[in-house]
């Protein structure tokens, strides 16, 4: 069963979605913006590692591939894994459109089950934007770019400051990114337009 749920569906007024003449050109990667992040940050051992790279207009491509530490079932990928797989795709989106975003909904589909070694990729685009929230949806399939859906999200983003962060987030951490002497990681820990 799918379906999306009337808080997705963008009013009939909301706009097309603009690429930042900044931002990267279509193959390149995004890299990690945390270095901590569980989604994509090389700094959490048992985290996703989840690669993205821009794609064309506001839309990335992600692979995650699925270790021993992901499993829900014996053998299987846990079904909040793969929801965070397809959120910080999604996430990754606000790149593009260098706007600083939270998830405020996502709305997921597990359509087939994920094996342990399985490579799962992950395409997303951001669909509408209305004011300061941001229309998304993803798909991950398995055995190959062109492999069957095996999960799929409808998300809704909302634009934040970047007080957000800095309001909510632990002191430890928050602190720590704001003195990272890297300007380029200090931007990217909270998604900031430079
Ligand atoms: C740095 C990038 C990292 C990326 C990592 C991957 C992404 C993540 O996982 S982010 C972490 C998870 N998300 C969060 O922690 C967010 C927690 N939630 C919040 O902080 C707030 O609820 C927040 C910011 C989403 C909205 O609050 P607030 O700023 O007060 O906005 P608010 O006025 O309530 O809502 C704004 C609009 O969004 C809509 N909206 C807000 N939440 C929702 C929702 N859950 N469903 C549908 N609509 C919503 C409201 O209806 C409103 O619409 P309208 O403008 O038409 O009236």
């Amino acid at each position: 069963m799918s379906g999306t749920s009337p808080a997705l569906q963008p009013p009939a007024d909301a706009l097309t979605p603009v690429r930042h003449p900044d931002a990267p050109a279509p193959g390149e990667p995004l890299g990690s913006h945390y270095a901590e992040c569980f989604g994509c940050g090389d700094g959490r051992p048992h985290g996703l590692r989840l690669q993205a790279r821009a794609g064309e207009g506001v839309s990335v491509t992600a692979e995650f591939t699925v270790r021993p530490a992901h499993q829900g079932a014996p053998g299987l990928a846990h079904g909040g894994v793969l929801a965070t797989a397809l959120d910080e795709t999604l996430g990754s989106l606000n790149w593009l459109l260098r706007t600083i975003a939270v998830t405020g909904r996502l709305e997921t589909d597990f359509q087939r089950p994920v094996p342990v070694g399985t490579t799962l990729h992950l395409e997303a685009e951001v669909t509408a934007v209305s004011g300061r929230k941001i229309y998304s949806t993803a798909t991950g399939r398995i055995g190959g770019p062109d492999g069957p859906v095996a999960v799929r999200a409808d998300a809704l983003f909302v634009e934040v400051k970047v007080e957000h962060f800095v309001e909510h987030g632990r002191e430890e951490e928050i602190r720590a990114a704001m003195d990272d002497p890297d300007q380029v990681r200090r931007v990217r820990a909270f998604e900031v337009n430079p």
